[in-house]
Parts: C-alpha cells; structure tokens; sequence
C-alpha cells in the first residue's frame, strides 16, 4: 500500500489467534492497520497473535466484552473469522454450528450496528453452494447447502445482506474454497489440534505426526474419482481481506459477495502426489468410504473478486501451498506443538 491505511480506526479482527484470521492480522499488521483481535482461544492460541496487535480474550456472543472493545479500541471495521469449521462434525452436532456460527455472528452484527462501527468483512465459504449444478460455481449460482456448516455460513450473508440495506454498515462476504499453506516467512501457519483438512493431514503424516492420509471416497465422478477442491493459499486470502477493506472504506454504499479461490481444481490424489514430490517420501494412502457432507467437486469462478478488488495473487501454485504448510509443520514439531 503506497498512502496507508485510509481507515480512522482500528480494525477487530475475530477468530485472530486462528489459522485464517492469523494470516489476516499479519497482513493488516504489515499494511500500517491497529488490529484488535478478539478471540475466545477454543481452536485458536495466544502465541499465534503478532505482538504488535491486541489481544481481547471473549467470546463474539458476548455483547458487553465486544462492545466495549469496540468502544475503547476505536474500531471501525470488523474482520470476522471466528467459528467452528469442521464440516462432518456439523454433521453429527449441527446445533453447535446455528449457536457459533449463525447466533453468535446475529449477536456480534448487532454489536457492530450499535456502535456504529461502518464495515464489516465475513468468512464465508465455497459450502454454502452445496454440490454446485456447475463449476466453476459464481455468485450467482444456487446457494443450496448440504451440511448445517455451509448452512449456518449462508444464513449469516443473509443476516449481513438485510442489515447493510438498513442501517449504515456496508460488508464483503467472502466465500473461501479451500485454504492451506502458511506465511511463506515463517511467521504463522495452520497449528489446529485434531485437523481434519487434506493438506495439514499429509504434512502432518510427511513429518511423522500421523501414520498414513485416508483417501475418503474413490467414486466420486471426478477424473480419478477423488474429491476435486480449490486450494487457495492462506496468505492470498489474507491479501484480499485487505483488499476487501481498502473497497468497503473507499465505497462506504457498496457491499460485496466474492469468490476466493483461484479457479482451478485438484484432486485428493494430485494433492498427495504433490505432497509425495516436496517431501521426496511416499506418504501411505488408504482408500477409505465417502466422509458425510462432502460434494464431488468445488472449483470458484474467480472472475468477479479479480474484477472487483485491486487483489492479484502471489502464491497459487500448489507445490508452493504444500512447502509453505510443510515448513510450518517442521516449526511446529521443533517447538513441541
Ligand atoms: N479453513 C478453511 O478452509 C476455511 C474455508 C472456508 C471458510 N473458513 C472460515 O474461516 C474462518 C476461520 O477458519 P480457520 O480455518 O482459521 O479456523 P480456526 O479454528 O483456526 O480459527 C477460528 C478461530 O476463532 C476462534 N473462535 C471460535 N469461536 C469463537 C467465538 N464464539 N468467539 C471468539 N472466538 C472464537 C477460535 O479460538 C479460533 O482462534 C471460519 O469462520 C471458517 O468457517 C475456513
Ligand atoms: O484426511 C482427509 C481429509 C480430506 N480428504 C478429502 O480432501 C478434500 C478436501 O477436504 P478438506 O477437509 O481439506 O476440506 P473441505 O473441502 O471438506 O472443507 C473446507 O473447505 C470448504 C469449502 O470448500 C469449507 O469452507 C470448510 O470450512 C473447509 O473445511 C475432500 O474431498 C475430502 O474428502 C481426504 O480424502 N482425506
């Protein structure tokens, strides 16, 4: 950014001692922003959060904690990244996901109306298209969800979309495919107990920390018959919520519903054949049944968010993903985590 940040405030960054929401707070951090991070720490951790940015501990459901930081930080603009994110367990527990995800963005939406803070940025995510009638999806494409995860995300665009027409707040949505790799200097990658995402698995068996990587589902009707993701790299994504934010201030009367990906699909098996060629090993794959909730195939249509954002990505290589999240998976085991 050549003129600074144009906001007359600090931006709240939710969910920032997570692994997305890290990634944001660097990219915030290093663009001349104030962040605040608020964060309850139920996924994420205190030593993930830059020193040079805030940590309020609090869950976003707590009205009186969020708005007194919004108060007493100055903040203008919300980042909100915090939630629960594992798809099957939406599955088997799909009340969790309508309490943090759906209530408790109702309750921090409300919290960002009443103190008037203007703009409002949203993670969310390539599963509210269910299993798209086409890719690459767009926008535009039927929103019809079949997991209460990617439901509980829709039902929040639609809180966000009837508030902005109501009251002085204008937002972006932006729906995530699939996120993977870490900050390529080090600084913040995916730490996750118990992940369950493709590329964080295989670095995790590259590295020793698990045995082998299940392959769940061979008979998809995709090329190999294994599941066909975007995989799109945090720091990437991390950029275009700056992006996003520069837009919203510079057209307070604008919102927007984005894309983030990269526009291109790989399956399971690509995705460990290139884990195999960084990690020059053979990671064991077992052919294991279908995992509940998952579509064939998510690819974005990446046209609008190109269009839209002054956002160019830097990283859309997915061998370059892979040795991002490896390096960090080695950082981690050094350290013990
Ligand atoms: N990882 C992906 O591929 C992906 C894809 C699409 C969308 N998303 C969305 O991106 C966001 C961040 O995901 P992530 O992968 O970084 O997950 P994460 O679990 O690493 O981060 C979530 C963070 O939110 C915090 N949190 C959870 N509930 C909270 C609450 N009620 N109050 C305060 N803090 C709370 C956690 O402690 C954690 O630090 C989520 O909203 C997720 O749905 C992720
Ligand atoms: O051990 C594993 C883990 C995953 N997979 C497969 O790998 C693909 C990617 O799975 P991930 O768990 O990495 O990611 P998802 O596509 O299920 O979901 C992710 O991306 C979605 C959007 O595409 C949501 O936003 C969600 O938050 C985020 O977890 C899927 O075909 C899945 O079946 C395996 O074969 N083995």
């Amino acid at each position: 950014m050549i003129d600074g940040p144009k906001l007359d405030g600090k931006v709240m960054v939710t969910g920032g001692a997570g692994y997305i929401g890290s990634h944001a707070v660097l990219a915030l951090l290093d663009a001349g922003y104030d962040v605040v991070v608020l964060d309850n720490l139920v996924t994420g951790f205190d030593w993930a959060v830059d020193p040079r940015a805030t940590l309020v501990e609090a869950n976003v459901a707590d009205d009186t904690k969020v708005r007194a930081a919004i108060r007493d930080y100055g903040v203008k603009a919300i980042m909100h990244f915090a939630g629960s994110v594992v798809v099957p367990e939406s599955v088997s527990d799909p009340l969790k996901y309508y309490r943090n995800n759906t209530a408790a963005s109702r309750a921090l939406i409300e919290s960002a109306v009443v103190e008037g803070v203007p703009h409002f940025i949203f993670s969310s995510t390539a599963a509210t298209y269910g299993t798209p009638e086409k890719v690459p999806v767009a926008e535009g494409d039927p929103t019809v969800p079949i997991n209460p995860y990617g439901m509980s995300k829709l039902m929040t665009e639609a809180m966000l979309r009837d508030v902005a027409a109501a009251h002085p707040m204008n937002y972006a949505a932006l729906r995530y495919f699939n996120v993977a790799g870490a900050d390529p200097q080090g600084r913040s990658g995916q730490s996750t107990v118990g992940a369950t995402h493709l590329i964080k698995i295989a670095v995790e068996a590259a590295t020793g920390k698990r045995s082998h990587v299940g392959v769940y589902g061979t008979d998809f009707a995709t090329p190999d018959g294994t599941g066909v993701r975007d995989y799109i790299h945090v720091s990437d994504l991390a950029a275009a919520h700056v992006a996003a934010l520069e837009l919203l201030v510079a057209t307070p009367a604008e919102s927007h519903t984005l894309n983030a990906g990269y526009g291109k699909g790989f399956s399971v098996l690509e995705v460990l054949d290139a884990v195999d060629k960084v990690t020059n090993r053979t990671i064991e794959r077992r052919l294991e049944g279908r995992r509940a909730g998952d579509p064939a195939m998510l690819i974005s249509d990446n046209r609008a968010i190109l269009e839209t954002l002054d956002w160019t990505p830097r990283h859309a290589d997915l061998d370059g993903i892979v040795r991002d999240a490896l390096a960090w998976e080695r950082a981690l085991a050094e350290k013990g985590r």
